[in-house]
């Protein structure tokens, strides 16, 4: 692209040197920087990329932008910004030519539920055939193909990479997890939604946002920064039950669709029940009433796909074929997902971290224990992380008959400051503190009987625990099978 051209998005800025006529690719990490490329100092929360300009000069970055003037080796031309932050996402939206203008975008924001809402919404649009892409926290899903992602939200130059990719690509939808750092850090700066949709906020990330108005607040600009063009046939999907849709109702003047199980809502649940391995329930519609039989578990699923149903209804999509795309829906991987074992357990994988979560993880599993049988809930929360949730969550996790705290991703804090913290919320003393996780899930097999049921908790998708600065390898479903098998010769 010509540089000229490029820059010109960034309307103050001083130029030292000789700027190139073009450059070929733009970066923000010198590791991987191509040559004759524009490299963004990026200043970051362990380093600062100003200090890796030079790096990137010698990997062949012919402009580098930068908040002062650097002493640099090699042909180099220097932009000098106020903000190279708010610079990043005006030159990547720039470069990749404003992506999201040509795909239809659809963000899914909240603390619980968006992975599972963003892969329920994106296969339902690949069971009806449209091509579709999906990012998030399970990784980056482009025809089939599953790339993984740094974050749940990426940085402003890989969302924009992303978003070109599923165009060239062929997709004309692309289903996006928001975060609520992704919003509050502009990693979307540029993005134009056409739908965004809420789940639910509760408790999480206070260690970031502080509090929870301001974690609401950062949610909030997803629905904001909609925009206020209406030839553009944007929506808004709420949920009816949760209290800050009405504040982010008001936050946009786009149509507002609203879901949920309590509250009066344009798509509800009735007569939910949850017995052999299906969820069944009444859907009301603005075209009446239909019954649902689905493969994924749990109330909290009934609202995922609730809301799903509101984005297709809204986007012109038939009743009926909308029921027939929840019912083929298979479950989400690593959320309340049956480990298919011939062990005479039942055995869950959930990604529940946060309290609400692993409340309507254990709510989403009582249905299916038998009076004389245990609920075993195994629990584990990130070391170097919001701490002030640890005894809200085992305080929800006392709902189990025993217990198990222990990690997910220690990272550097010890393992009895973690259990620790958690301990200090358990309603009973049935429970056991293992910090080690391997250890943790063989010893929920050891107290296991046949026809108990165990949910381990926190993990998810995830195949491996960070501990200290490395990335192990680590799955609760095999240590699990494998515990069970010797125990259940
Ligand atoms: C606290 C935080 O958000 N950190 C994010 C941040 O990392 P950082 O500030 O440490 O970046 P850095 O490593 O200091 O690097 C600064 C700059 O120097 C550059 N650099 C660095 C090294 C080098 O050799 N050369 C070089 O050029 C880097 O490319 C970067 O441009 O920028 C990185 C790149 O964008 C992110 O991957 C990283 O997310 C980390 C992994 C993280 O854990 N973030 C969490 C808190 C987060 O964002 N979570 C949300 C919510 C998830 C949820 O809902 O549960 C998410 O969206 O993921
Ligand atoms: N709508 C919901 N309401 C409450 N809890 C939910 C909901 N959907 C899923 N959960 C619970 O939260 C856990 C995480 O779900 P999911 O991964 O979909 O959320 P998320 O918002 O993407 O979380 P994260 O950003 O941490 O990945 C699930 O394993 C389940 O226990």
């Amino acid at each position: 692209m010509y540089t000229e051209e490029l820059l010109s998005v960034i309307p103050l800025k001083t130029v030292i040197g000789q700027l190139p006529n073009t450059v070929k690719d733009i970066s923000i990490d010198s590791r991987s920087v191509q040559p004759k490329s524009l490299f963004i100092c990026i200043k970051g929360y362990t380093v600062d990329g100003h200090d890796f300009a030079q790096k990137a000069v010698d990997a062949g970055a012919t402009v580098v932008v930068a908040d002062h003037e650097l002493q640099l080796d090699g042909e180099v031309a220097q932009v000098i910004v106020n903000d190279t932050d708010r610079a990043l996402g005006l030159l990547a939206a720039k470069f990749f030519d404003y992506p999201s203008n040509d795909l239809t975008m659809i963000g899914v924001t909240g603390t619980n539920g968006k992975t599972s809402v963003s892969g329920i919404i994106h296969h339902m649009l690949v069971g009806m055939g449209e091509r579709s892409a999906l990012s998030g926290t399970i990784g980056f899903e482009l025809n089939g193909v599953l790339y993984e992602s740094a974050n749940t939200t990426n940085d402003a130059l890989s969302t924009q990479q992303m978003i070109f990719r599923a165009k060239m690509e062929g997709c004309r939808t692309m289903v996006m997890e928001v975060s609520s750092h992704g919003l509050a850090l502009g990693r979307l700066a540029g993005v134009d939604y056409d739908v965004a949709v809420f789940t639910n906020l509760t408790h999480d990330h206070l260690d970031f946002h502080g509090t929870m108005e301001e974690y609401g607040n950062a949610k909030g600009l997803l629905f904001s920064q909609l925009g206020q063009d209406f030839t553009k046939n944007k929506y808004v999907v709420l949920n009816a039950d949760d209290p800050w849709s009405e504040r982010y109702a008001k936050m946009t003047s786009y149509p507002v669709w609203t879901y949920g199980l309590k509250n009066d809502a344009i798509f509800r649940a009735e007569n939910c029940s949850y017995e052999d391995g299906l969820t069944t329930f009444d859907m009301i519609t603005p075209e009446g009433k239909f019954p649902i039989s689905m493969k994924l578990l749990g109330e909290f699923n009934v609202y995922n796909v609730l809301a799903a149903a509101a984005v297709f209804y809204a986007k012109g999509i038939a009743i009926d074929v909308i029921i027939e795309l929840i019912e083929d829906l298979a479950p989400i991987r690593g959320r309340m997902e049956r480990v298919k074992t011939d062990l005479p357990l039942q055995i869950f994988i959930d990604y529940a971290h946060t309290p609400d979560a692993i409340e309507k993880a254990i709510n989403a599993a009582l249905p299916y224990k038998k009076p004389e049988n245990k609920l075993i809930f195994l629990i584990g929360t990130g070391g170097n992380r919001d701490k002030s949730k640890r005894p809200a969550m085992a305080e929800k996790a006392s709902r189990a008959d025993y217990v198990i705290l222990t990690t997910d991703d220690p990272r550097f804090e010890e393992y009895d400051s973690i259990t620790g913290d958690l301990a200090k919320g358990m309603q009973h003393e049935n429970y056991a503190c293992i910090g080690d996780r391997a250890e943790a899930v063989r010893h929920a097999i050891s107290v296991a009987e046949p026809g108990d049921i165990i949910i381990f908790a926190g993990k998810g998708h995830e195949d491996y625990q960070i501990i200290g600065n490395k990335k192990l390898p680590h799955s609760d479903a095999e240590i699990a099978v494998e515990a069970g098998r010797i125990k259940f010769v």
